[in-house]
C-alpha cells in the first residue's frame, strides 16, 4: 500500500525556507548561479566571477547549445560547482543572485525547436523567478535586442516598445524574451524580488560554437576555412557588434548596481552584412569569395543600440572596436579548427 489514508488527504504544506538563506549574512560568500553558464557568454561570465575570491559559482546546464569544455579550468574547483539541469524543470538550492542566461540563442538553435525554445524562456524563467522569491536572490535576465523585433525607431532606446511578428519563427524566441521580461517586471511589482534586465545586442568573441550559424562565426570559420562568406541578402541589413569580455562587464555592473533596467548593452558600432564580409576577408583572408545567399524570414533590417542610460547608470561603455575583437576570436576559432595561421 502506498501510504496510509490520512498521508493522502492532509494539506501538504509549503517548504520552509532552508534555515541556510540566512547563512549568507555571517559570511563574506556570495553564492551566484549563472544557468546558461556552459554556453558562450555564460562561460565568460564564469571565469569573470570566479576571479573573485568570495564568490563561490553554481552553473546549471542542460548543453543543448553549451558544452563543459567551455568550463574545463574550473572542474573539480571548490568554489564552482556544474549542474546539468533544464531550466524548464525546478531547482531548489540556495543562492545570493541568479543570472539566468539559459536559452538558445543562435537563430538556427532557436528554431530548432520552436516549442522548447519558448518554454525555456517562459517556464524556465518562471522557475527561477520561482527560485530568486524564495530564497531572496537578485535575478538577472539576459534579454535580447530582438524585443524590439524589426525596429522602426533607429537606433533603439529602451522605450522603443518594438515591431515584433508574434506568430513568426523567430516568436519563440523574442515573444518568448518579452514574456520573460514582463515575468521580471510583474514578480518584481507583485512579490518585490530584485531584478535586472540586460538587452543585450548582438555579442560575438572566442568559445562562440563553431557552427553556431550566426553571422560573425559562420564568417570567421569560412575565411579560416576558405569557404566563400555567405551573406544572406539584400547585405545591407545592419548590426551593432559587442567583443564579449565587454558585453560581461556590463552584466556584472548592471547586477550590482541599483537600476532594474530594461538597460541596453551593446556597442554602438554599426555595419551592413556586406562591411562585416569585407572586414573580415580583409583580416582574415583576402582570397574568399563573398557570396549572396538566401536570407530567413522576418530577418530585422536594422539594429544599433543607444547605449546612453548604460553610460550614465553603470558607468558602462564598450572599449574594445570590432577590429581589434575580430582577431581574438579568429585566433581561438584557428585553434579549434586546427588551422594555423598563413604567413
Ligand atoms: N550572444 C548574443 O549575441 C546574445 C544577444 C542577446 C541575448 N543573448 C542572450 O544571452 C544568453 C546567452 O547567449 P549565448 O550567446 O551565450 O548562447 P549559447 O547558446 O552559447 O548559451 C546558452 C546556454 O544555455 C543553455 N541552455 C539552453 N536551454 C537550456 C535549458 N532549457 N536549460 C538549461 N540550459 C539551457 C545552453 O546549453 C547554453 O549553454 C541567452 O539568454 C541569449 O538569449 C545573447
Ligand atoms: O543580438 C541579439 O539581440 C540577437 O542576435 C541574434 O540574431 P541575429 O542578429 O539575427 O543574428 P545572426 O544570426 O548572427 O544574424 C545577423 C545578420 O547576419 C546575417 N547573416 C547570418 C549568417 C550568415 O552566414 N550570413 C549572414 O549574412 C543575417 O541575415 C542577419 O541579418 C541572435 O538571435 C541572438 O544571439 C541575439 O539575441
Amino acid at each position: 500500500m502506498a501510504g496510509n489514508s490520512s498521508d493522502v488527504l492532509s494539506p501538504k504544506q509549503p517548504p520552509l525556507p532552508s534555515p541556510l538563506r540566512f547563512s549568507k549574512f555571517f559570511q563574506s560568500n556570495m553564492r551566484i548561479l549563472i544557468t546558461g553558464g556552459a554556453g558562450f557568454i555564460g562561460s565568460h561570465l564564469v571565469d569573470r566571477l570566479m576571479e573573485n575570491e568570495k564568490n563561490e559559482v553554481i552553473v546549471a546546464d542542460n548543453y543543448f547549445t553549451g558544452s563543459k569544455d567551455n568550463l574545463k579550468k574550473w572542474i573539480g574547483h571548490p568554489r564552482f560547482e556544474l549542474i546539468r539541469h533544464d531550466v524548464t524543470e525546478p531547482l531548489t538550492i540556495e543562492v545570493d543572485q541568479i543570472y539566468h542566461l539559459a536559452c538558445p540563442a543562435s537563430p538556427i538553435f532557436y528554431k530548432y525547436n520552436p516549442v522548447k525554445t519558448i518554454k525555456t524562456n517562459v517556464i524556465g524563467t518562471l522557475n527561477m523567478l520561482g527560485l530568486a522569491k524564495r530564497v531572496g536572490a537578485r535575478i538577472l535576465l539576459t534579454s535580447t535586442s530582438e524585443v524590439y523585433g524589426d525596429p522602426l525607431v533607429h537606433p533603439q532606446p529602451e522605450s522603443y516598445w518594438g515591431n515584433v511578428n508574434p506568430i513568426g519563427v523567430r516568436s519563440c524566441y523574442d515573444e518568448g524574451k518579452r514574456v520573460a521580461e514582463t515575468l521580471m517586471f510583474d514578480y518584481h511589482r507583485q512579490h518585490g524580488i530584485e531584478i535586472r534586465v540586460a538587452r543585450i545586442f548582438n555579442t560575438y568573441g572566442p568559445r562562440m560554437n563553431i557552427d553556431d550559424g550566426r553571422v560573425v562565426s559562420n564568417f570567421i570559420a569560412q575565411a579560416i576555412r576558405g569557404e566563400p562568406l555567405t551573406v544572406q541578402s539584400p547585405g545591407t541589413q545592419t548590426r551593432s557588434f559587442c567583443y564579449v569580455s565587454d558585453l560581461v562587464d556590463g552584466l556584472i555592473r548592471l547586477m550590482e548596481g541599483s537600476d532594474t533596467g530594461p538597460i541596453n548593452l551593446g556597442n554602438p558600432g554599426e555595419f551592413t552584412m556586406l562591411e562585416l564580409a569585407e572586414t573580415v576577408k580583409e583580416l582574415i583572408n583576402p582570397d574568399v569569395e563573398i557570396k549572396v545567399v538566401e536570407n530567413t524570414p522576418d530577418d530585422p533590417r536594422q539594429r544599433k543600440p543607444i547605449i546612453t542610460k548604460a553610460m550614465e547608470l553603470l558607468g558602462w561603455e564598450p572599449k574594445v572596436k570590432l577590429r581589434d575583437g575580430l582577431p581574438l576570436m579568429e585566433e581561438d576559432f584557428r585553434l579549434r579548427l586546427g588551422f594555423d595561421k598563413k604567413n
